[in-house]
């Protein structure tokens, strides 16, 4: 991320080794609401959002479409927004949120058609490899799109309606298909967009447009077809709730040897990381009952077992599940391999994991069974991580979000005490009440 460094006082205090145990909720999905809201630029009459989580990146959103005149009220966790008042806003009052995330980019379509101009901040979200966003510009140029990039972001404008494309993404960008999908839907004529993302998070975003009024075919093979339609409406959708949060817990209480209820998962989107959590030796079980069900996971006693796996796009095992999934492998009997193929440098939080006794060496071969764009190119993307080690409380630094969650992790499976720096500034971007959570499910942590 690139915001500025946290206060001296962000640091948590985790006095680790007992296990996690009871229950804790997961609302809506950080990478499908965060979207969503963009998509309510796009209607003529007002949108509700339920099951919006209170983290960094909806306040950022929110304060973006607040200073392009919709009005956002949250009220509980539904968020009403209304964009009947649309207008232009000045590049400073939007540069009031340059580097705090990614979704501004997705702000372009939405506004290109509404307004026939936008200004994008520079973007934050974490630091995991270059993140660029050719394909987004690619596509918009395609669509007719004038970019303009300069030092104090990026200038776009749209002197005609924007036109459907053909276009092939040279990867399955999940960014970039949002991209798509946002100015595709009122566009003139027909889109297609081969090698698409197909997140459970864009199929949400999907099914919010498709209620909106727009037409759109997810075809096999990854291929999607968008015609264009004049006009779309508000929408009412409650979240889909968010995997990768239900997937730390799952894993916390592995790494714990804890047990925890985690209350709003959901089995459909998480069947790949619950393969690999029956064949750690993990147990779960689902309680699908609507309202009040969720998956309850647990560490079942013995010996936790080695695996060999890869990071890949939807369907494949989520990047964002990588780091808390390592942490639990360093308590496995035996060797793991770990291949990142989404991003070249994802792997900058084992440093500390083992400065706290963790044995993870990285390679900038692939280890895994596929070949993926970052082997020969020298960056360290696979990891083997041989274990158990115990793990030892320490003084840590976290890097971004996802890494800092598996620095919490670790520290709640650590013996002795360890200070989590940045828990402020990094987890609250992704992660809703993290402290009172671990607090409820019994874990020892206070602020000096
Ligand atoms: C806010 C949000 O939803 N973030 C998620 C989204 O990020 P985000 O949408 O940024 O990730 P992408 O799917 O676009 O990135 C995947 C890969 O494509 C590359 N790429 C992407 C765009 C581009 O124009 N050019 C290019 O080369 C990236 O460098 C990366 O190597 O999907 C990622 C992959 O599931 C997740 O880890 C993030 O949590
Ligand atoms: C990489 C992530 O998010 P972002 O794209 O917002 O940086 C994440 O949620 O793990």
């Amino acid at each position: 991320m690139n915001d500025k460094a946290g206060a001296p006082e962000d640091v948590l205090i985790v006095h680790g080794g007992a296990p996690l145990e009871g229950e804790v909720t997961v609302r809506g999905a950080k990478n499908l609401v965060s979207k969503a809201m963009v998509a309510a630029l796009l209607g003529t009459t007002p949108s509700t959002l339920k099951s919006v989580p209170k983290i960094r990146d909806v306040e950022v959103v929110t304060g973006l479409l607040r200073v392009h005149g919709v009005e956002v009220d949250l009220d509980g966790d539904t968020l009403h927004m209304d964009p009947t008042r649309v207008e232009l806003a000045g590049t400073e009052e939007i540069n009031v949120h340059a580097g705090s995330s990614r979704i501004p980019i997705l702000f372009c379509g939405p506004l290109l058609h509404r307004l026939g101009k936008a200004f994008i901040p520079d973007l934050g979200g974490c630091n995991i490899g270059g993140r660029p966003i050719d394909f987004h510009i690619e596509a918009l140029r395609h669509f007719g799109a004038q970019v303009d990039k300069s030092a104090e972001g990026m200038h776009l404008s749209a002197p005609e309606r924007l036109k459907g494309i053909q276009y092939e993404l040279d990867y399955p960008s999940v960014g970039a298909t949002e991209q798509i999908l946002l100015t595709a839907v009122l566009a003139e004529g027909t889109t297609e967009l081969r090698n698409a993302a197909i997140e459970p998070e864009i199929m949400d975003l999907i099914a919010i447009l498709q209620q909106m009024g727009a037409i759109i075919q997810v075809h096999t093979n990854r291929v999607i077809e968008i015609v264009g339609v004049d006009e779309l409406h508000g929408y009412s959708h409650r979240a889909i709730p968010d995997r990768i949060e239900a997937a730390s817990w799952a894993s916390a209480a592995l790494a714990t040897r804890g047990d925890v209820f985690v209350k709003g998962a959901k089995q459909a989107d998480m069947m790949t990381f619950l393969n690999v959590y029956r064949s750690i030796g993990g147990e779960f079980t689902i309680d699908d009952t609507p309202d009040t069900g969720g998956i309850r996971f647990w560490h079942p006693g013995g010996e936790l077992k080695p695996v060999a796996l890869e990071t890949d796009v939807h369907p494949g095992l989520m990047t964002d599940w990588q780091q808390p999934i390592v942490v639990a492998l360093t308590q496995a009997n035996g060797l793991s391999i770990m291949h990142e193929t989404v991003y070249e440098s994802r792997f900058g939080y084992t440093r500390e994991l083992r400065q706290m006794g963790a044995n993870i060496e990285l390679y900038s071969q692939c280890l895994g069974g596929t070949p993926c764009r970052w082997g020969r190119r020298n960056f360290q993307h696979s990891a083997v991580i041989a274990g158990p080690t115990k793990l030892y409380g320490a003084d840590v630094q976290i890097p971004d979000l996802r890494a800092g969650f598996s620095h919490l992790i670790a520290a709640l499976a650590a013996e002795g005490t360890s200070r989590i720096y940045g828990v402020d500034r990094f987890i609250t971007r992704g992660y809703e009440d993290f402290e009172a959570k671990l607090s409820g499910l019994g874990a020892n942590v206070e602020r000096p």
